[in-house]
């Protein structure tokens, strides 16, 4: 409610504001006027030279209507001339009849005032100075100068002496010629350089075209006489034998008539150019460097103000520090249990032994929850053998989860991983804390945990663009959404990144509520910024779908080829904001558990799922799907497609592996964010790291109770499909706003809920119901996806009719 108070209080003032602003009639008016001021004050200035012996007397009655002043503007002029010229600045108030003029034509043309202040500024500074210089050099003749001017000057010589009114004078010069005409000494000497070297090659044209003048003389009277090119040609033939002729004149450029076969357009040179008169001296026009009007207003308004910056609004934000993250008992370093490593590696060895498989060198890297055993067999052996022998290495070691990896892609070994006896937790807070994370110059950095060799591991979502998750229940998928959420909680400021959460569970992320003015993004017309609801869900992901399509018209009007060029372009300022160009924050869509989604809403969901897949990672959308079920039902071909991305936590068969992975190894994992992850086509095994609720908890209300957004990012408006049916309302029926609502529309000539709603500020199920009747009364065409529906109604008048027959009906 408040929030609603609050709304129509600023639209109030901004209405106020705008009620301000002349409109275009006004300033045309006003415009005009301002000019006829300025133009009448020429005048006055003009015949008070004349007039003003004459008009003195009329000053002191000027509200005496029998008297008449001379002046060409009768007492007004006598009046303004003499509190400008004779009491002001002298002839110098030419300039501000010119100021005034030169105003009221900027009004009158819509330019914006201010681009005249410069010009005033140095109109006055002008009028002072010529008034002071006439003041100072012509003192018999007072009018010249103006009561300013002879003051000045006075005042000025009693404390400097004449000659120090001169250099006064002069300093004042040189401001005005080097400030308003950039005058530099480099300039001038140029420009005297320029001139002599003009004289001089002047002169030597003069005495080389003395010598040919007669020659042309005859020449030109050839020239000039002819009228078609044709009788040219005939003529010039004729008197080719003119002895005068010399190399020095330029042959004449004969019209040739196109030889209709040759294919090619032979330009020809106007007759003009055969002319050359000597005396005819060519002057260069200096040609003015135009420079690029949008470039260079880009970068002044840069100048002026900096580079746009995103965070502003929330610009005393402060990032989630690390000590909200927990230790979990571990600061990230390893214990190495020498016992356990030298057993298992005399197990392996004796295995493959007991199976004819030599060993030359065995190495071992212990990471956080696996060891990795490399080993380089024996020349001879066959690396087939050593996989087979799987299950019976796991037997012998007696330790669940073993994977052989044969060979290790790059390597040139046979990996074996064999889970630790005693896992170490990797925390949140000790990837977090690595520099690798810290200083990661990621669009959207996410930090996983660590690899088998205990390397940090850190991805950019953006490039990934999509990660599909899947994991038996339990097996730490939850904690991995955390995982990530948090990365870019720690990376990203809420103007750069907004979430669309999607929990089914309705359990696992309403943490995030706290957040939702700074981190989330929802549907207009939504309470809850965490969609837990199937029916809504469809609604966001198609509305995701129309933020796409508003994105890429905004990226195909800037010309750029991704959102990471157009936020730099917009930075830079090269982007209109009155264009509907605005900072774009990356999306990130994160769905808890996809297979649920899937069986209640089917193609409704996997529909703008794929299509968001397929085109969003070049406007900043990114998805993250979540699923316990990982079957070929849930993720289908077309997803898995569009997924390169992937992560398995623990699965319970092999077939599951697969269709995560396209491999078998994730039945083999051990749980608790052991995790594979996959992105083409390496496997990289991984100990996810563990952020626990609690944690969560603390950053989220850490970040929630700062200062926020007004409201969290509103999605564009996605009108069902559901309300487009059809449905014959019966005209009783109608709500009050109907007509109105039609008048908008066919006015506009724009069907969308969102117009109406804005103009007539209705919510946005009552708009809704309203497009729907106005569908009924075939007013507006059927719903169209993304697009706005067609408007039925040409006109006002074919409204009034339509709405008149369905009366009579
Ligand atoms: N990275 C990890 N490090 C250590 N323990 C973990 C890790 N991830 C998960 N666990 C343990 O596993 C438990 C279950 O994890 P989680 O809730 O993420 O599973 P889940 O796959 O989301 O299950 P469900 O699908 O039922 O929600 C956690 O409570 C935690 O004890």
């Amino acid at each position: 409610m408040a929030k609603r108070v609050k709304k129509a209080r600023t639209k109030a003032t901004t209405k106020k504001k705008r009620s301000l602003k002349p409109t275009k009639q006004q300033k045309i008016i006003l415009g005009s006027l301002v000019m006829l001021l300025g133009i009448a004050l020429f005048f006055s200035f003009i015949s008070f030279y004349n007039t003003w012996k004459a008009d003195q007397s009329i000053l002191d009655h000027f509200t005496d209507r029998s008297k008449e002043a001379e002046n060409l503007l009768n007492k007004f002029g006598a009046w303004v001339s003499h509190f400008f010229v004779y009491r002001g600045f002298g002839i110098a108030s030419l300039i501000l009849s010119g100021l005034v003029t030169l105003s009221g034509a900027y009004l009158f043309f819509g330019i914006p005032l201010r681009k005249t202040w410069n010009k005033w500024f140095w109109g006055l500074l002008f009028m002072a100075w010529i008034s002071l210089a006439l003041g100072f050099f012509v003192p018999s003749s007072p009018l010249l100068g103006g009561t300013v001017g002879f003051e000045m000057t006075d005042f000025l010589k009693d404390y400097t002496g004449s000659i120090g009114v001169f250099l006064v004078l002069l300093f004042f010069l040189c401001v005005i010629l080097v400030s308003l005409f950039k005058l530099t000494p480099e300039g001038v000497v140029n420009f005297v350089k320029q001139k002599r070297s003009d004289l001089a090659s002047e002169f030597a044209e003069r005495k080389q075209q003395g010598n040919t003048a007669e020659a042309k003389e005859t020449f030109d009277t050839l020239t000039v006489e002819k009228e078609t090119p044709q009788v040219l040609v005939d003529d010039y033939t004729h008197k080719e034998e003119i002895p005068l002729l010399t190399p020095d004149i330029p042959e004449p450029t004969l019209k040739k008539e196109p030889e209709p076969d040759d294919g090619f357009e032979v330009a020809v040179a106007p007759k003009e150019e055969t002319i050359n008169d000597p005396d005819l001296d060519i002057k260069v026009v200096p040609v003015k460097s135009e420079t690029e009007e949008t470039d260079n207003l880009a970068a002044k308004l840069v100048d002026d103000f900096g580079e746009f910056d995103p965070t502003l609004e929330l610009g005393n934000y402060q990032f989630p520090t690390i000590d909200l993250l927990d230790h979990h008992g571990g600061d990230g370093n390893i214990t190495i249990n020498k016992e356990e490593l030298e057993n298992n590696k005399n197990r392996i060895v004796e295995t493959l032994r007991n199976y004819k498989i030599g060993i030359a060198q065995i190495k071992a890297t212990i990471g956080p929850t696996v060891t990795l055993y490399e080993i380089v067999p024996e020349a001879g052996v066959r690396i087939s053998k050593i996989k087979n022998l799987e299950d019976d290495i796991a037997l012998s070691l007696a330790a669940l989860g073993i994977r052989i990896i044969a060979p290790i892609p790059g390597k040139g070994t046979i990996g074996i991983e064999v889970p630790n006896k005693n896992a170490s937790i990797v925390s949140m807070r000790s990837v977090v804390a690595t520099t690798k994370f810290q200083q990661a110059e990621m669009q959207l950095p996410i930090v996983f945990g660590k690899t088998i060799s205990n390397e940090t591991f850190v991805v950019d979502l953006a490039k990934m663009p999509h990660l599909l998750m899947a994991g038996a229940t339990g097996q730490g998928k939850s904690v991995g959404l955390n995982a990530i959420l948090t990365s870019l909680l720690y990376k990203k400021h809420p103007a750069e990144v907004k979430f669309v959460l999607v929990d089914p569970k309705k359990v696992e992320l309403t943490l995030f509520n706290k957040i939702e003015r700074h981190y989330l993004a929802k549907l207009p017309d939504s309470e809850d910024a965490i969609i837990t609801d199937n029916t809504k869900v469809i609604n966001t992901l198609n509305s995701l779908c129309i933020e796409m399509d508003n994105r890429y018209e905004l990226l195909k009007q800037a010309m750029v080829r991704n959102i990471k060029e157009y936020n730099t372009k917009f930075k830079a300022r090269k982007l209109n904001p009155n264009d509907g160009h605005k900072f774009l924050p990356y999306i990130v869509l994160v769905v808890d558990e996809f297979a649920d989604l899937i069986m209640t809403a089917g193609k409704e969901v996997e529909t703008p799922i794929a299509r968001l897949a397929q085109l969003a990672r070049a406007i900043g959308i990114h998805l993250i799907i979540a699923t316990q079920r990982p079957s070929v039902n849930v993720i289908t071909g077309i997803i898995k497609a569009n997924f390169p991305a992937r992560i398995a936590f623990r699965v319970t068969s092999k077939i599951d592996s697969r269709t995560i992975l396209d491999t078998q190894g994730a039945e083999q994992l051990i749980g608790r964010g052991d995790m594979l992850y996959t992105q083409g086509n390496d496997v990289t095994r991984l100990q996810c790291a563990f952020v626990d609720t609690p944690e969560v908890e603390r950053i989220t209300e850490f970040i929630g109770s700062q200062r926020a957004y007004p409201e969290a990012h509103m999605l564009p408006e996605y009108v069902g499909e559901e309300s487009g049916t059809g449905i014959d309302y019966e005209i009783s029926e109608r709500d009050v706003m109907f007509r109105d609502a039609a008048e908008v529309i066919v006015m506009a000539q724009q069907g969308s809920a969102s117009l109406i709603q804005r103009k007539l500020k209705l919510g946005y199920n009552r708009a809704g119901r309203i497009i729907d009747q106005l569908e009924a009364a075939g007013i507006v065409g059927p719903f169209e996806g993304s697009k706005a529906r067609q408007v039925l109604v040409p006109d006002m008048m074919a409204l009034e009719q339509l709405l008149e027959n369905e009366k009579n009906k």
